[in-house]
């Protein structure tokens, strides 16, 4: 990667201020027989988790948090926390800046969710946090994931805000004081057009949060949007990035926008590897792809199965092939109307569909508890990519599949650097496989 140093404002030149620590919440205990009461959801929400969930000792009660929220967490099903949010989640509250790497699927959006949720004491129409990603439709879900749990604090208002939808209904909601956000998740370009256009005021945000930051930050456009945005935030505020990516080069640039970070890395590769996802690869000409693809579709048992390919136009054609075979396919790509690339997101998350041929906007973050098999029908460009993309199966210690088609030189190359590098052995795809191995009971 360039050296991207010079775009950004430089911090360690400003004078330091050290973050106040935040005061803590006295509620831990009290919160214990609040939290009792929400047991029955609790056992409703709990599903299939894996095993991950349940190995730790730590308790969400040991943090210093409002009684409201751990009623939440008891009503999400969370039992444990997982390793990332207990080692994170005592920072964040403490007021310190984060930038944490940790394995997909592991918890890191609640990190931030109930950091920020905890920090806040809502004042109308005070714009307090703000929450920046990459795509609409994973803005869409951490907005869903406030509301979860923000259940039981009902003054804290989150707003969500992407482009891709008129402009005016943002700016309506951000000019009406009844429905002025406290939180805003969003894109960074209508962010930015917001705050450009002085609907989106920013002077009170006390928290700054990136998801997925070593893509946001890695494109050069996507940079600079945030650094605008960046400069329309106080100076004295915490700032939280996140991804399961982090490579030596973007850390300094995601540490420009931080004071003095917690800092939170797997240096080892072979720790971001999902152990419950069984990886396989099969060879073949690029003309037998949708053959095999239909094959694998009729003789593996799944729950949900997302599709990967490399452009708009392969999403569109392979979701109307499998549509004309009687697969209950739905597709998702850029080039559609932004209201309706939401609907299709719900479809799949309700499980109206079972099969989500899908391009990389897909690819990170993205959190559908039943998928158990993912398929790259192309192979990402790069073995970053491709360890987001499994990892849409196999959430928070589930079980799960992933397949990969190699048809060229190219393709056998990222293979070899995906197993180099995270140390996972991906062997050629079994006639048959167990479906005990890949669907969690
Ligand atoms: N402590 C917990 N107990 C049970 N389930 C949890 C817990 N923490 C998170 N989850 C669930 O695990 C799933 C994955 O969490 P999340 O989407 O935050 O992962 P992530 O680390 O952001 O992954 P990615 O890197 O792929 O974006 C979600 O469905 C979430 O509700």
């Amino acid at each position: 990667m360039a050296d991207h140093n010079d775009d950004l404002i430089d911090y360690e030149e400003e004078e330091e201020e050290t973050l106040q620590p935040k005061a803590a919440v006295p509620a831990a205990e009290a919160a214990a027989s609040d939290a009792a009461s929400g047991d029955a959801a609790a056992d409703e929400a709990k599903g299939n988790k894996g095993s991950y969930a349940g190995v730790h000792s730590t308790s969400f009660r040991d943090f210093l948090m409002k009684p409201e929220l751990l009623r939440a967490i008891v009503d999400c099903g969370f039992e444990h926390p997982s390793e990332v949010q207990q080692e994170t989640i005592p920072a964040a509250i403490n007021g310190n800046d984060v930038l944490c790497q940790a394995k997909s699927g592991l918890g890191k959006t609640a990190v931030f969710v109930l950091a920020t949720l905890n920090k806040i004491t809502p004042v109308p129409s005070t714009v307090s946090a703000i929450v920046l990603c990459h795509t609409r439709e994973l803005a869409y879900q951490i907005k869903n994931e406030y509301a979860r749990f923000s259940k039981y604090l009902p003054d804290i208002k989150t707003g969500v805000f992407y482009g891709g939808v008129p402009i005016k209904h943002d700016q309506d909601i951000l000019s009406d004081k009844e429905k002025c956000p406290n939180i805003i998740v969003g894109t960074p370009g209508r962010i930015l057009a917001l705050v450009r256009d002085k609907s989106l005021r920013l002077s009170n945000v006390s928290s700054f949060v990136i998801d997925e930051c070593d893509k946001v930050l890695e494109a050069v456009d996507m940079r600079r949007d945030i650094q605008e945005i960046f400069t329309a935030t106080p100076h004295n505020k915490q700032v939280l990035m996140f991804s399961a990516t982090l490579s030596k080069e973007i850390r300094p640039v995601c540490k420009k926008f931080m004071q003095n970070p917690r800092e939170i890395y797997v240096d080892d590769e072979a720790k971001l590897t999902l152990h419950g996802l069984q990886q396989y690869f099969v060879t073949l000409p690029e003309a037998g792809k949708t053959r095999k693809l239909s094959d694998i579709l009729d003789s593996l048992e799944f729950n949900q199965v997302v599709i990967f390919v490399k452009s708009v136009q392969r999403a569109k054609l392979l979701n109307k092939l499998l549509n004309s075979c009687n697969f209950s396919s739905t597709c998702i790509h850029r080039d559609m109307l932004q209201d309706e690339r939401i609907e299709i997101y719900k479809q799949f998350k309700d499980f109206t569909k079972r099969i989500m041929v899908a391009t990389d906007i897909f690819g990170r973050g993205i959190d559908v508890e039943r998928v158990n098999i993912v398929i790259n029908y192309d192979i990402s460009k790069e073995a970053d990519q491709y360890l987001h993309r499994v990892g849409r199966a196999g959430r928070f210690g589930t079980k799960g599949l992933a397949i990969t088609f190699i048809s060229t030189d190219e393709d056998k190359k990222v293979l070899e650097s995906v197993q180099e590098r995270f140390e996972v052995s991906i062997t050629e795809l079994p006639a048959e496989i167990d479906p005990k191995t890949y669907m969690t009971s």
